[in-house]
């Protein structure tokens, strides 16, 4: 029985159920595809090989990208079978670093739309707007408005390359099923003028307007989605800082959502910082944090620290006195006028101070970590102060892409005499340093939300919990084994990266059917009950 409809140069055109040259002939003959194809008859592993030509014939990052992205809208089972074929070498290509070149040039490498994009003037039709994706069975949606893409600020609708890439993430990390993902782009303007005039740009060229306006937009999308596909996943990516963190206030006990720039980067960092007190013999409660930046990912990751550390036994005015944070204007002390309310909960009584290195002087951190979006701001006088402070200062530079890191694995290994526990968002090259050779850790969410996705594929929450990320962050550092420790890892690698976070998904799933939170029936075996759910980058026989 076929299931498939289409037939001839439809079925082709379709990226779901394309094979280009893997069509059997029997299916060549049922679905009218004879003579509209070569000859030859390639199996996966032979268009595999010839996709690896292609890459290695490119001479650039940002040309893999665009060649990667046309063969997603042509042949989607061989784009995965080539995303997990080798993920440490495909992931920053469709993602970070790359993708940020990719978005930078969205208008200009445009090749065919994906997705969808909802403008502000369509406010009050979200709904039939939506009605005219051709799935219905849409599990996730991964929305940004490009308010605030990685570390490169607003760029409205060139943000777009974020949630197809953070959903390709999904399905490349954790296998959860391509067709029920949704990337969307939310326009509402931009302030980039440069963008706005730019003829190639292919969002509204208008200024976003005030909140208020905002959140009503953010309320018609939200409303429209739970409607249009009932019992979705509202993924939050890139939002500028402030909408970011409101809009999840607003959100977070009334529909299930995330935000992964405030608690998977959370909870990412917690995953490391767990692995280090692994290595440092040290508990978390001990530590002293130190963040530059305080937007959302440092207000985020500052706010899920003391949930682990309450968890952990101290009380909530314990944890807070242990972060401080810095933001463009400085220190974060009580006497500032100047700060939203989110960064007046870790206001502290002390002197005022724009100098990062004098705030390292006096606050003695043992955890230094960079949210600037500013490449270079942990100078080499900063890290030596820290390494003169601390036996294994913890350093992670997280900003991106590659230069907007504050500092360079070198330089943290170089003056700390390679001591330093570091961490970046993007993936470094290994460094040599006096004949021994380091691996700097990648602290990206990607460990983390795939796998937080699949659980809540699996098990259908009402709400998503900080818990469950802090779940997700134990069971990501339980799986760095002794050997990687030993050599300052502070990841699982990439290479086992499916591995890895279907066991993260697992511990993740178990956790919520412990707080009863999940809407199926508790299977006897969670390991086995969601391996059957993932998706494989194989072909079906469509005659089937
Ligand atoms: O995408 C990444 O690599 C990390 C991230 O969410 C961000 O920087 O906004
Ligand atoms: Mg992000």
């Amino acid at each position: 029985m076929k299931h498939v409809k289409l037939k001839g140069a439809e079925l082709l055109n379709n990226p779901k159920y394309n094979k280009d040259t893997a069509f059997s002939a029997a299916e060549r003959e049922a679905f009218g595809l004879e003579g509209l194809v070569p000859p030859a008859i390639d199996t996966l592993e032979r268009q595999l090989e010839r996709v690896g030509h292609h890459l290695d014939a490119k001479s650039s990052d940002l040309e893999q990208y665009i060649y990667l992205m046309s063969l997603a809208g042509r042949n989607e089972t061989l784009f995965y079978k080539t995303l997990m074929s080798d993920p440490a070498r495909f992931v920053p290509i469709v993602y970070d670093p790359t993708v940020a070149y990719a978005c930078l040039a969205f208008g200009h490498i445009f090749r065919h739309s994906s997705g969808m994009y909802l403008t502000r003037d369509m406010k009050e039709r979200y709904l039939e707007v939506f009605r005219n994706w051709p799935v219905k069975d849409v599990r996730f949606i991964c929305v940004s408005t490009g308010g605030r893409i990685l570390g490169l600020g607003d760029i409205g609708a060139n943000g777009m390359g974020i949630p197809i890439g953070k959903l390709q993430l999904y399905t490349a990390c954790a296998a959860v099923p391509p067709e029920s993902l949704l990337p969307v782009l939310l326009d509402i303007g931009t302030t980039n003028a440069p963008l706005r005039a730019d003829p190639l740009y292919l969002g509204l060229r208008q200024p976003p307007p005030e909140d208020d306006e905002v959140d009503a937009i953010a309320d018609a999308f939200v409303a429209a989605a739970n409607e249009a596909f009932p019992g979705v996943c509202i993924h939050f990516e890139d939002w500028k800082g402030v909408d970011a963190m409101r809009l999840l206030d607003r959100y977070r006990d009334k529909i299930l959502c995330y935000n992964d720039d405030i608690q998977g980067t959370a909870s990412v960092v917690i995953a490391g910082l767990t692995t280090a007190m692994q290595i440092k013999r040290e508990k978390l409660t001990d530590q002293r944090f130190l963040f530059l930046g305080a937007g959302s990912a440092g207000l985020g990751i500052s706010n899920m620290i003391v949930s682990a550390l309450v968890q952990q036994g101290l009380s909530e005015e314990e944890a807070r006195e242990r972060i401080w944070l810095m933001d463009s204007k400085g220190l974060i002390e009580s006497g500032r006028q100047d700060i939203n309310r989110w960064k007046r909960r870790f206001a502290h009584e002390a002197k005022a101070s724009t100098s990062l290195l004098e705030v390292v002087k006096t606050f003695k951190p043992s955890v230094l970590i960079g949210v600037s979006t500013c490449g270079g701001l942990f100078t080499d006088e900063v890290i030596k102060e820290m390494a003169r402070i601390n036996q294994q200062p913890i350093i992670f530079p997280l900003s991106n892409p590659t230069e907007r890191a504050e500092c360079t694995p070198e330089a943290a290994y170089t003056h700390s005499g390679g001591r330093a526990l570091y961490a970046a968002g993007v993936q470094f090259p290994d460094v040599e340093l006096h004949g021994k050779r380091f691996h700097p850790s990648q602290a990206n969410n990607f460990y983390i939300f795939p796998a937080v996705s699949l659980a809540v594929y699996a098990t259908r929450p009402q709400r998503i919990t900080d818990a469950m990320f802090i779940a997700a962050a134990a069971a990501t550092a339980d799986q760095v084994d002794q050997a990687s420790r030993d050599k300052g890892m502070l990841y699982p690698l990439q290479a086992n990266i499916l591995e890895t976070e279907v066991t993260t998904a697992v511990r993740v799933a178990e956790f919520i059917f412990e707080q009863g939170q999940a809407s199926v029936e508790r299977p006897v075996d969670i390991r086995a009950w969601i391996e059957g759910m993932l998706y494989s980058p194989e072909y079906r026989n469509l005659l089937d």
